[in-house]
């Protein structure tokens, strides 16, 4: 594997490709070996997905060999963020990671938890903790052992432009939601603007975070969130992942890695 940089910063595991094919097989690999480890001890996988170019790079993970390797049937999916829309709009995180990842391979369809889309934003999202609350109690989901919130097995995140994760955008209030595992916003900077979304306590009480990025359009938030700026840098979200006792490893492209501090990339 073409890892043209591989660091372990403070808390994180940083892994830097040469290419988005590249970066797809790692990522494809890690996700297989979280998978058979959690099999293994727990008989499940527990996973939240995020939305956006995340999907895409899932891709390599519904080919050979490991569409044939992974445990699909012990597989359940739910999502760290959704947009209130419904399931066929083009603005649904279920539709892209349908279209794009779990429609491709064996998973059970009653082990796929979406949100409620004909619901206001706040119902979906109390809701959706309910049904977060039943998988905890049927111990498909596991729970902290820090905190009372649910550990899922692997939540999976992308980042925006402005280093917001799931639906947490900068500067949002609910970045400071400690109460609930689930929460909703109505004004999305970025459209929709009505979106439920895991809070900071859920997935930094998950066993594992995979941050993805890529693109330049990316770097100076990756460089935010994961270099040392000072107070008087602004505050992405994405800074804010930091796993109590879980493991968090970053994928990202050269591009989306160009600014962060100690990496030279020669063209
Ligand atoms: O709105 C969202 O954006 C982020 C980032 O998306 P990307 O297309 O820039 O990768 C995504 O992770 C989140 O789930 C989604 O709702």
């Amino acid at each position: 594997m073409a890892l043209v940089g591989a660091h372990n910063h403070k808390d994180k595991e940083l892994r830097i490709h040469e290419s988005l094919d590249e970066l797809g097989t790692d990522l494809a690999d890690y996700i297989a070996e979280l998978s058979e480890t959690s099999v293994k001890e727990r008989g499940v996988f527990a996973v939240a997905l995020s939305g956006g170019s995340l999907i895409g790079l899932l891709g390599k993970l519904c080919e050979a060999p490991y569409n044939k390797t992974v445990d699909w049937t012990k597989w359940y999916i739910l999502w760290a963020d959704e947009r209130v829309v419904a399931k066929n709009h083009a603005d649904s995180n279920y539709k892209l990671a349908k279209e794009g990842f779990f429609s491709k391979v064996p998973i059970v369809p009653s082990h796929v938890h979406s949100i409620n889309d004909s619901v206001s934003a706040e119902e979906a999202a109390n809701e959706y903790e309910f049904v977060i609350r039943q998988l905890v109690k049927s111990r498909v989901i596991s729970v902290s052992d820090t905190s009372d919130c649910p550990k899922f097995d692997l939540i999976l995140l992308g980042i925006g432009p402005d280093g917001h994760v799931a639906s947490l955008f900068p500067n949002h209030p609910v970045l400071d939601e400690k109460d609930e595992w689930v929460t909703f916003i109505t004004d999305s900077p970025k459209p929709p603007p009505e979106r439920i979304t895991f809070t900071l306590p859920v997935i930094n009480s998950a066993s594992n975070v995979v941050v993805v990025v890529t693109g330049d359009s990316k770097a100076d938030a990756a460089h935010l969130a994961v270099d040392d700026v000072g107070p008087d840098s602004p505050l992405v979200p994405a800074k804010l992942v930091q796993p109590t006792k879980g493991k968090l490893v970053w994928f990202l492209d050269k591009p989306a890695a160009s600014k962060l501090e100690g990496f030279q990339f020669s063209e």
